[in-house]
């Protein structure tokens, strides 16, 4: 695996907006929610700092983004960013996968192979679910964050690491150690600094700005118009669960594009708090029920307001329900009046 050259804009650490002065979010993260404001002020943090930090998130939330921005926007920008897939490699490989090996080191090292660590130098090592790091791994890279020091396989001498290290998981690790699957004493070495990246239901003002970006992308893509999203289509996309976050809105996107967008458009693939493709594992029943209602008060809040231009009164009489408690929902889940107005 390679170390990636930096992304030519953010390689300067320059965020500021030339005209307005303001500060933009990091190159490739795209948002409008509140939630996905607080997230960027929450990396920005990150990157003035150089400790060790762990990013959980539902899976296709965007943790390996957030990884790339807090090491563009940081002091080690200018060096390599490189991620690792802790679930993909071998266990018996890991040791030689992190550190390197020198020809000879094993049976199988007919060639000499430099380390993740090594080519991380200076920059950051991203280990992407960590959650899924078997056993073995998990030692060794205990051992590696204590002191930094580590030995390429086959060498006597060892080497100290100055290489960044985030973290990613989709399962909550405290979860995982009390459940005897994850090292606790690995997980207080990585549980310096915490980023949450929340789930994209939390984000529903973001949804419309990435719709536009994706049928963009796919649409240049293909050579095919860039679809428009009527405020019907929209409400409903703004609705849905999203299980599998911004990826899943992706595909969705990709899908329309190439088959046309229609307020009626059913072509997402199922939306279901029962349904646990993307997790790992059946919610508890308490849960999953939460999550039911919660997506369909989401989804009859958008078509209400979809329906009446984001009218809050007529809303509230065409629901038949007191306007004040409609606002209390309206808020909780963040649905934005403004957006339905002038669609
Ligand atoms: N805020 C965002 N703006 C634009 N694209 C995004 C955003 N968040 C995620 N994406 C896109 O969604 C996809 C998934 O993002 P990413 O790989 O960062 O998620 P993840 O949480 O690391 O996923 P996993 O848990 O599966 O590793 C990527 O194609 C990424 O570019």
């Amino acid at each position: 695996m390679k170390p990636e050259p930096p992304p030519l804009s953010e390689s300067a650490g320059c965020h500021r907006d030339r005209a307005t002065g303001a500060d933009r979010p990091p190159q490739g993260l795209l948002g409008a929610s509140a939630a996905f404001e607080r997230l960027v002020a929450d990396i920005r943090l990150l990157a003035r700092t150089d400790a060790p930090a762990l990013i959980d998130g539902e899976t296709g939330s965007g943790k390996e983004l957030a990884a790339r921005a807090i090491h563009y926007l940081g002091q080690r920008g200018s060096r390599p960013f490189v991620p690792v897939n802790c679930g993909a490699i071998p266990e018996a490989l890991f040791e030689s996968e992190l550190f390197g090996h020198i020809r000879g080191a094993f049976t199988d090292a007919r060639t000499p192979r430099t380390g993740l660590v090594s080519h991380a130098e200076g920059g950051t090592l991203f280990l992407d679910e960590i959650d899924t790091l078997p056993p073995k791994g998990q030692v060794v890279l205990l051992r590696f964050l204590q002191d930094r020091r580590y030995r390429v396989l086959g060498q006597s001498q060892e080497t100290v690491s100055d290489a960044r290290i985030l973290a990613a998981s989709n399962r909550c690790l405290e979860d995982e150690a009390a459940a005897g699957r994850f090292r606790s004493d690995l997980l207080y070495r990585l549980n310096i600094l915490r980023l949450r990246v929340p789930p994209l239901r939390d984000r529903g003002d973001d949804v419309p700005l990435l719709c536009r970006h994706f049928a963009r992308i796919y649409a240049n893509r293909y050579d095919l118009p860039c679809p428009e999203f009527p405020p019907q289509a929209l409400a409903r996309l703004q609705a849905r669960a999203w299980p599998g976050n911004v990826r899943e809105l992706e595909s969705a996107v990709h899908r329309m594009v190439l088959q046309g967008v229609t307020e009626q458009s059913e072509v997402y693939g199922p939306d279901s708090a029962a349904d646990t493709s993307a997790g790992p594992g059946p919610a508890s029943f308490r849960d999953a029920k939460a999550e039911a209602i919660a997506s369909f008060e989401r989804r009859y809040l958008c078509n209400v307001m979809a329906h009446t231009g984001g009218n809050v009164s007529a809303a509230a009489r065409l629901a038949q329900t007191d306007r004040r408690a409609l606002g209390r929902l309206l808020k909780k889940h963040g649905v934005d009046c403004d957006r339905y107005r002038n669609g």
